[in-house]
């Protein structure tokens, strides 16, 4: 049985110490849920506390309430910024809009309270759905600008339209109740920690779900992403409704906790507490908000004699977490020796004879018609002609591979393929039907296409980069990752069970919890194209695959490829690894400036003059028999 060549033991990066110890972890672990334990239980408890010890009870379960409300906004700012990198400067906007839906409800519809929250949820929902339909396009910058330009409209429409928001003055006297009563403030306690909860869990669910990894693959690149099938507008909006509907939630919790809304609470000003909880907690972590928030309202009750420096001494918290801990508390302790995850050990790993049955097989497709085609494709770039007519005919069951000196047009091609460039002149078609126009479009028909320049998710997972793979798989809906539905924990389950027979497959097994940023170069192009063939391809393209390989991730490359091709399916082999590429291929495509100079099987190639003439200076290109 083959092998593939590790690293040094080194499991992503770590040593043998203490820290790495199973015993220390387990102690962690156990320590870990015991502080969990205790904080809940003086949450839960926290009405009986301030009303055994303090007369001034009310006051103390309003202050924990109002931190519970501010962390509910600050989940869903670390559910668009943190994982799905999509900078709001809108949440303000999205809490004040919130509050004149419950507020508008309660006061002046005479409705209930929890009408009210739908009401908010609702607001908030449409708003963010609004805001990111209009700047879709936009990258991370502007889209922060245009946020930021909504958050002033929505402050200035709660302003100016008096008759539902009160103009300057606001509403008042909002209260949650039912029948005339209004209900008790520990009650009400109770209800926002419920939520409070409800939104952790609703972040969590999501975050370890394929619809939150399709949002973290966004963040990271939709352009890999698309490549995957994955929709990047899709999964936007997906994310951005969400957080948008949370916001409004919080809104309507504000509005019922203080008994009134005004324009002022939708200020950027008010927004900034979310900004500093959130990089202070640690952005994209899951416990980061809620102890962000935590740890800023200790500071505002201490300093509260002081109250005219609450947004100095919250800039300078901004500041010195940014300078000091820019992962924040919970992504700092994470990173430290005390606080992250064990991994596996490297180990050189025993490559299975067997092909794993998650390799996708394609026993339907007519042999006579190609799985991918490109007819008369022309395409410019400015003056220069890229591709110049060039005719293409990739058939199912087979390894094509397509050379050609540098600057040939080779990834242009596949890039006017796979419709990540717009063709000048052209067809291009997937097995007989006409290609559709987007990238994710072409994707989702079965082409999937691996990067010239790695494109991994690197801050996340080796086992979650091959799950995002697969996510075209998926058919839960993001309601059935937050509830866990049968269907999603076991849509779940047989996933990770097939990544890691497609990992083991690679030889990349155990590594599958190391962090992708963690592994060698040549691995992290191997477990690109795991990636790539979970997500079931019919037409998998890989450009320059083989690039800093070893020997044995050579090996484990070829083995994938021939695997893919026994199932049927079609591999494109963008290569300068002339000799790997004739070794591999069963069909052969030699471009030379934007034009085909020869198309046939590796020994027609071969001894073709004008591949020679095109390769004139570099017969080592070409192998021995050149
Ligand atoms: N986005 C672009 N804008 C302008 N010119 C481009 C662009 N992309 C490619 N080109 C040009 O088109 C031609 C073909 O480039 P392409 O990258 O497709 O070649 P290649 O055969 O893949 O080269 P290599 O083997 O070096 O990757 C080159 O002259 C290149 O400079």
């Amino acid at each position: 049985m083959a092998t593939v060549e590790t690293t040094p033991a080194r499991a992503g990066g770590r040593g043998g110490s203490f820290f790495d110890s199973a015993g220390y972890h387990r102690w962690r672990t156990v320590a870990l849920a015991g502080l969990t334990i205790v904080a809940v239980g003086v949450l839960l408890a926290w009405p009986y506390i301030t009303d055994y010890y303090s007369y001034n009870a009310s006051y103390y379960n309003g202050l924990v309430a109002s931190a519970g409300i501010s962390a509910i906004l600050t989940i869903s700012l670390n559910l668009c910024m943190g994982y799905g990198g999509l900078l709001s400067m809108l949440h303000s906007g999205l809490q004040l809009a919130g509050g004149y839906a419950t507020g508008y409800i309660v006061v002046k519809a005479s409705g209930s309270w929890l009408l009210g929250i739908v009401a908010s949820t609702a607001v908030g929902t449409v708003i963010a759905l609004m805001v990111l339909a209009v700047s879709l396009r936009a990258t991370y910058l502007y889209f922060g600008m245009i946020t930021l330009a909504a958050n002033l409209i929505v402050v200035e429409v709660g302003r100016e339209w008096e008759l539902v928001t009160g103009g300057i003055v606001g509403i008042s006297g909002i209260a949650p109740g039912a029948g005339g009563e209004i209900m008790p403030k520990e009650v009400f306690y109770y209800v926002v920690l419920g939520f409070l909860v409800l939104a952790y869990i609703v972040q969590r669910n999501l975050v370890r779900s394929g619809v939150g990894r399709a949002s973290m693959a966004v963040r990271e690149s939709s352009d890999t992403a698309s490549a995957m099938g994955i929709s990047p507008n899709r999964a936007k909006l997906l994310l951005f409704g969400i957080c948008g509907g949370m916001a409004g939630l919080s809104g309507a919790l504000y509005a019922l906790q203080l008994g009134f809304i005004n324009p002022d609470v939708g200020l950027l000003d008010n927004g900034i507490i979310f900004f500093v909880g959130l990089f202070l907690g640690g952005s994209a972590t899951l416990a980061g908000p809620i102890i962000g928030v935590g740890f800023i309202a200790l500071i505002v009750e201490l300093i509260k004699d002081q109250a005219r420096y609450t947004t100095l001494v919250l800039g300078l918290l901004l500041l010195a977490a940014m300078m000091l801990i820019p992962g924040g508390i919970v992504g700092t302790w994470k990173n430290s020796r005390f606080g992250r995850d064990r991994v596996t050990e490297a180990r050189d790993e025993e490559l299975p004879e067997q092909v794993p049955d998650v390799v996708p097989e394609l026993r339907d497709a007519r042999p006579d018609v190609p799985a991918l085609e490109g007819t008369g494709i022309v395409k410019h770039f400015g003056g220069v002609h890229a591709l110049d007519g060039v005719d293409v005919r990739i058939m199912p069951g087979t390894v094509h591979g397509i050379i050609g000196p540098n600057g040939s047009g080779k990834s242009t091609l596949v890039s006017c393929l796979t419709r990540y460039h717009k063709i000048d002149a052209g067809i291009v078609k997937v097995f007989g039907e006409e290609a559709a126009a987007t990238a994710h479009g072409v994707a989702r028909a079965g082409v999937t296409r691996v990067f010239q320049v790695p494109h991994l998710f690197e801050r996340v997972s080796v086992l979650d980069n091959v799950l995002t793979g697969m996510r075209t798989r998926e058919s839960y809906s993001w309601l059935g990752a937050v509830l866990r539905s049968p269907s999603y924990r076991r849509q779940d389950q047989v996933e990770r069970k097939e990544a890691l027979e497609l990992l083991a497959f690679a030889g990349l097994a155990s590594r599958a919890d190391w962090l992708a940023s963690s592994l060698s170069h040549g691995q992290k192009r191997l477990l690109e194209v795991v990636r790539a063939v979970a997500s079931r391809p019919k037409v998998l393209i890989l450009d320059e695959p083989a690039t800093g390989l070893t020997t044995g991730e050579l090996d484990a490359l070829a083995r994938l490829c021939r695997a893919l091709r026994e199932r049927g399916l079609a591999v494109v082999l963008i290569e300068h690894n002339v000799d790997f590429v004739m070794n591999l291929c069963d069909e052969i495509t030699v471009l030379e400036s934007g034009k085909v100079i020869e198309q046939g099987n590796p020994e027609r190639v071969r001894s073709s003059a004008a591949v020679l003439e095109a390769y004139l200076g570099r017969p080592d290109l070409m192998g021995d028999e050149s």
